[in-house]
């Protein structure tokens, strides 16, 4: 193993289930001052660049279970040898998994690793309207299990109770931190999780339901092992090393990029639906991939480059599989979810490539699956976190083979963003 990376020491390892997961991660870290490198994929070397925290994106989220662990605890070995204080396991806020895991599976192998008992799981992002109250996970006014999460692809949730959600995928027990004792603030947090460590439980759930009460859970996780939560919590964490924490105007510079622009989504999140139909009603070029001619044999990468590339001068242009529930469900039976899933996520990953051979250099892709396989197939190693374009989710820059001089890239998380996203994205780079 190679020696401690950072002459001050990385305070905190992040191991992301997802590519937009670790970017969103990633962009709370910096936009609360650390100063923060994304790597996708677990890297050989020690980072290049002095850094506060490293999240390494993993593609795990719905890998079978053992394969989740293998990745994570490949991770967890990586950073402890850059000497990380903390580890932080990153999921998706609307906490996406099935009774098989892989939250829970992912928490366990890590506090067995890491020789911990105790650990908290709160995927509480209130910025994006993500808030956890009495152990039930909201999506705005909505509980979980009645938001357009009861129809995702690949983890459809159905049930916002996160204590019992956890607990069918955990060997330990799940207990519960509920609100009223986080806004006693810090002490009583801890008292809490003494009690509930006494009782026999492994992991608590944390309630969360605004940006304060992530400020009074962050002091009461210093310390601890394993954190493991959405990208909320991180932004009470920086506190913990006051002398550390820097400019975050600073921290979030990119050199700027110039060629064309181009969106590739792959989510079928409402909120991605809405932005998906923004951006054909703005008249820009937009090619719809179809899971079932690919499956076909089809030439789909083909036919959308020749759609694509002559309207790049024209401004950005996308390609999507975006498609609603009922849809989906019916690609779903023809092909099996897995097949559908890795059918379409090869085939934008391939026009992704296609497009920036042709000289894209604004990237948006949609969706973490979707992001993974893109960012894979770009040949991309790291990325430097730039400004936000929206809550969770900010412009990224990154080398890439295909792209030596550079690219912007920006992976939002599929719920993540307004519906003119698609648009508003490229407009904010003009600004001075
Ligand atoms: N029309 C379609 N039919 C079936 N599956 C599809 C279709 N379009 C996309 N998919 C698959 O659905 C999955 C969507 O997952 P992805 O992670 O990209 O988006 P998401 O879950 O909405 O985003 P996030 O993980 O950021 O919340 C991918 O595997 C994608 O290939
Ligand atoms: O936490 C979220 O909602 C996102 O960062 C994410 O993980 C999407 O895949």
């Amino acid at each position: 193993m190679t020696a401690p990376a950072t002459a001050h020491g990385l305070l905190l390892g992040c191991i992301a289930d997802d590519t937009t997961g670790a970017t969103d991660l990633a962009n709370n870290l910096v936009r609360h001052g650390l100063r923060t490198l994304q790597t996708i994929g677990v890297p050989t070397e020690p980072p290049g660049a002095e850094v506060d925290a490293v999240v390494v994106a993993l593609k795990s989220r719905t890998n079978p279970a053992a394969e989740a662990v293998q990745q994570s605890l490949a991770a967890l070995a990586w950073l402890q040898a850059q000497g990380a204080a903390q580890i932080y396991f990153k999921y998706c806020s609307t906490f996406d998994s099935t009774p098989q895991g892989n939250i829970g599976p992912v928490t366990d192998a890590l506090l067995d690793a890491l020789g911990s008992d105790f650990t908290i799981a709160c995927p509480a992002f209130p910025a994006n309207q993500r808030t956890v109250f009495q152990g039930h996970l909201f999506v705005g006014e909505q509980l979980l299990s009645d938001s357009g999460m009861r129809h995702h692809p690949l983890t459809p949730m159905t049930d916002a109770n996160l204590v019992r959600v956890l607990q069918a995928q955990t060997r330990r027990r799940v207990g519960l931190v509920p609100q009223a004792v986080v806004a006693r603030g810090p002490a009583a947090i801890r008292q809490r999780f003494d009690a509930l460590r006494a009782d026999g439980v492994g992991i608590a759930v944390v309630d969360a339901i605004c940006d304060d009460d992530l400020h009074r859970i962050g002091p009461a996780l210093h310390g601890m092992p394993l954190v493991t939560a959405g990208s909320g919590i991180a932004i009470g964490l920086p506190a913990n090393w006051p002398g550390r924490v820097s400019d975050a105007a600073t921290a979030a510079r990119l050199p700027a990029v110039h060629g064309s622009r181009a969106v590739v989504a792959g989510s079928c999140s409402q909120a991605t639906q809405a932005q998906v139909a923004r951006f054909r009603a703005s008249g820009q070029t937009a090619f719809s991939v179809d899971p079932l001619a690919i499956a076909r044999g089809e030439d789909v990468v083909a036919a959308a480059l020749q759609a694509l590339r002559p309207a790049l001068a024209q401004g950005p242009v996308l390609a999507y599989a975006t498609a609603d529930p009922a849809q989906v469900q019916a690609v779903q039976q023809a092909l099996g979810a897995a097949r559908a899933g890795a059918l379409v996520e090869d085939t934008l990953a391939r026009i992704a490539c296609g497009l920036v051979q042709a000289g894209v250099r604004q990237l948006v892709v949609a969706g973490g699956e979707t992001s993974g396989a893109c960012v894979q197939a770009l040949g991309l190693s790291q990325l430097q976190i730039g400004p936000q374009i929206a809550p969770g989710v900010p412009w990224c820059h990154a080398v890439s083979p295909q792209a030596p001089d550079g690219l912007l890239l920006s992976l939002k998380s599929g719920n993540f963003g307004g519906p003119d996203f698609f648009l508003e994205a490229f407009t904010i780079l003009e600004e001075p």
